[in-house]
């Protein structure tokens, strides 16, 4: 057992890797957002997320999870998205308060 759970931890390091990427590239596109005035979600961007990730897996088993999970991850983006926004609103507020 130890062998195979050292294999996953190997996968679960790329992962962190891999979300910590994902994350800031979100952050990057809140930044455009707050920018252009566009909305956080796009659910037409969301659903091409998911179609074309799901080409990528082999075998349909895990198919309904795997989307969960990417709702999830999206789901999530857009909640640090609208935290980050939220802050600079706040702090322009109060720039212009000044
Ligand atoms: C990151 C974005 O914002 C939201 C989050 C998405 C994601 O995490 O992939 C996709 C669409 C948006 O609902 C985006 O618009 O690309």
């Amino acid at each position: 057992m130890d062998a195979i759970r050292s294999k996953i931890d190997a996968i679960d390091r790329q992962m962190a890797a891999l979300y910590e990427q994902r994350m800031a590239l979100v952050m990057t596109i809140a930044e455009y957002k707050y920018n252009n005035n566009e909305n956080i979600f796009d659910s037409e961007r969301e659903a091409a997320v998911v179609e074309k990730n799901l080409k990528f897996l082999t075998d349909s088993e895990f198919e309904n999870c795997y989307i969960e999970f990417l709702h999830f991850i999206m789901d999530q983006s857009k909640r640090v998205q609208s935290q980050w926004i939220e802050t600079q609103k706040k702090n322009n507020e109060s720039h212009g308060a000044e």
